[in-house]
């Protein structure tokens, strides 16, 4: 219970912001009180949140919040961080904790635009958090301590499961995990076209093909196999399974998804190097 009684306060307003206080309270491990929410502008947002949280969210109270608060999270988009940092870095002070979700950027970065020594941790976690299913990197910045560490990783394990990693995992791991529920819808998507041109309604498509991907995931988990092994039990020689597959490795499935991690990891740390060039 490292959060009992710590007043946090989110500084950005929006999806992850919603989905990591949703969790938080599910899991009951702070009170609504001790929890503010602040954003550049959009006070609709914080008064929808105030209502569905009971969360201080108050544009009038914003830099209270941020003064008062002994964990700050950072939950804006990669290319307002530096703006906001810059903007709101008086009311912070090297006693507070920051908790970074913002995809590409560096503790270092953080603690440049800060100018004092307040332990960041950066972490990335995914969209699945809303339902508590998150799959969250956490990793520690020079300041910060094991107990940080232990903070975090309560937050976040309130949003789904935690893994530590070393910084310079983050980017890889954005690519993988970060970004991994957008691969996954595509599968989705692309699988339902195909029922429906074989012949299924779209009702009955999605259903099997979420169940197929659950299944599976869970299979993943239970048998601990590894995918090859449990893909090889599907394959029958001269089977479908077999069929099928080779269409999918004839137009480079298994090349296009390694792409596409490599891609993303790279574009992780595109992000974070774009703003540390144009702060220098
Ligand atoms: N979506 C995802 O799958 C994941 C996202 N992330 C990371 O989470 C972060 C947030 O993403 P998401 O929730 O989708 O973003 P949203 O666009 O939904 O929300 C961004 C929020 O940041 C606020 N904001 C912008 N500028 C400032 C500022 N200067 N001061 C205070 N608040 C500000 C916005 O306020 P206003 O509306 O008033 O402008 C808004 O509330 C991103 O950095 C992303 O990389 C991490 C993991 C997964
Ligand atoms: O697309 C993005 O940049 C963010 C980070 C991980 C998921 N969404």
């Amino acid at each position: 219970m490292y959060l009992r009684d710590k007043k946090i306060c989110f500084i950005g307003a929006g999806s992850m912001a919603e989905a990591i206080l949703a969790g938080m309270f599910n899991q009951k491990i702070i009170t609504p009180r001790n929890v503010s929410i602040t954003n550049r502008a959009n006070r609709f947002r914080l008064n929808e949140l105030f209502t569905k949280f009971g969360v201080v969210a108050d544009a009038d109270y914003r830099e209270q919040s941020i003064q008062e608060a002994d964990i700050l999270i950072l939950a804006m988009k990669p290319k307002d961080v530096g703006s906001a940092l810059s903007e709101l870095k008086h009311l912070t002070n090297p006693r507070q904790l920051i908790v970074s979700v913002v995809a590409g950027i560096t503790t270092d970065f953080i603690t440049n635009i800060l100018g004092h020594s307040a332990p960041v941790i950066r972490t990335m976690p995914n969209t699945s958090a809303t339902i508590g299913l998150s799959a969250t990197a956490i990793s520690s910045g020079i300041t910060a301590t094991d107990e940080h560490i232990l903070i975090a990783k309560e937050i976040f394990e309130s949003i789904g499961s935690v893994v530590i990693v070393e910084e310079n995992q983050l980017d890889a791991v954005t690519g993988v995990s970060g970004s991994g529920p957008a691969y996954i819808y595509l599968l989705v998507e692309a699988m339902q076209k195909g029922a429906v041109q074989a012949g299924l309604p779209a009702g009955m498509s999605r259903e099997l093909i979420l169940q197929t991907i659950i299944g599976a995931a869970e299979m993943l988990k239970e048998t601990g196999e590894d995918p090859a092994v449990l893909r090889e039990k599907v394959t029958s020689p001269g089977g479908t399974t077999q069929a099928g597959l080779e269409v999918l490795r004839s137009l480079g499935f298994e090349q296009a998804l390694v792409a596409c991690i490599l891609r993303a990891t790279e574009r992780s740390k595109e992000l974070g190097a774009i703003l540390s060039e144009s702060k220098t």
